[in-house]
């Protein structure tokens, strides 16, 4: 068996192209989505990442405002920064982005956000919003990859599902993203014992380890459906993901590359859950 390959570029094309549709009419409206990017310091990943966003902007008409801080910015100015933030009308999303240097606490910074402005869906009340089931922003990663497997035709309803990974902006919410869509899902990590026996009894596998080519086929059931969240930097420069793509596409039935998979869809869940922030604003002035 040779694997269907998970497009995500074209997915996320297809979804910005939506969007376009939709912030067309927004802007008719008088409702112009407008989002606020953080940066603090100068990691490249980081600077490329915040540019594509920006990009993203333009090319849909969003409104963006890119605030770039030195690495050595004290949180209470950083804090200060997204209160002002939080007051604009003009701005329906604010996301900072991550990794912050080490002498920020996350958790003080994104408690700051307004819970209506939290496009990334990383603040504790949008966390919270997901796990109960209700109406809420949802990490862009997470549903990034669900709206793939949707546009795929691949449905969890009843399945087996493994992720690999418990950080916070993956694991976790992927796996409250699927008990939504009736998955029976298992999060295994870096302690679970045993780990392939419970990873060869998925359907699907999410990995979100960090940690290049770790999932093989002897991981995989035959014709699992094998997603990689894995955006690993390789010594020479290369990209790898969390799946050694070309021996599980042997005897996997989809599976997502990397470049061109779930990271494409990232950015273009961002910009929808823009849209949906400043459709939100232009509902409820009305
Ligand atoms: N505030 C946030 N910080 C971070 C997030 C996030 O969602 N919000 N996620 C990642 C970084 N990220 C966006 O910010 C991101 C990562 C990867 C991609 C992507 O397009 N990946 C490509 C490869 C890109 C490359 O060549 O490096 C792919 O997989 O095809 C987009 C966005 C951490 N920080
Ligand atoms: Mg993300």
């Amino acid at each position: 068996m040779t694997a269907l390959i998970l497009d995500g570029k074209k997915i996320a094309n297809e979804l910005m192209a939506r969007l376009h549709k939709e912030i067309d009419s927004l802007i008719e409206s008088g409702a112009r989505p407008g989002l606020a990017v953080v940066l603090v310091g100068e990691d490249p990943a980081s600077q490329v990442y915040v540019r594509n966003k920006e990009k993203a902007c333009a090319d849909l008409g969003i409104h963006s405002v890119v605030h770039r801080l030195d690495s050595d910015t004290s949180q209470d100015k950083l804090i200060d920064l997204i209160r002002a933030l939080n007051e604009s009308s003009e701005i329906h999303g604010i996301l900072v982005q991550k990794p912050l240097p080490g002498h920020i606490d996350d958790k003080a910074v994104i408690g700051a956000i307004s819970a209506e402005k939290d496009v990334d869906g990383f603040h504790p009340i949008s966390v919270g919003n997901l796990l109960i089931g209700d109406e809420g922003f949802v990490p862009c990663t997470p549903a990034g990859v669900i709206e793939m497997m949707r546009s795929a035709g691949i449905s969890v309803d009843g399945k087996r599902v493994a992720v690999i990974g418990r950080s916070n902006i993956v694991g976790k919410p992927m796996a409250a993203l699927l008990i939504r869509e009736n998955a029976t899902v298992t999060v295994c990590h870096s302690k679970t014992a045993n780990l392939q026996e419970v990873t060869r009894e998925a359907d699907v596998i999410v990995a979100a380890i960090g940690r290049p080519n770790f999932v093989t086929p002897e991981y995989v059931k035959p014709g699992a459906v094998v997603i990689d969240v894995g955006v690993n930097r390789l010594p020479d420069g290369k990209l790898a993901g969390d799946v050694d793509f070309e021996a599980v596409k042997e005897i996997a039935s989809a599976i997502t590359p990397v470049p061109g998979g779930v990271g494409r869809m990232t950015i273009a869940m961002l910009m929808k859950n823009t849209v949906e922030a400043a459709r939100k604003t232009l509902e409820s002035s009305r």
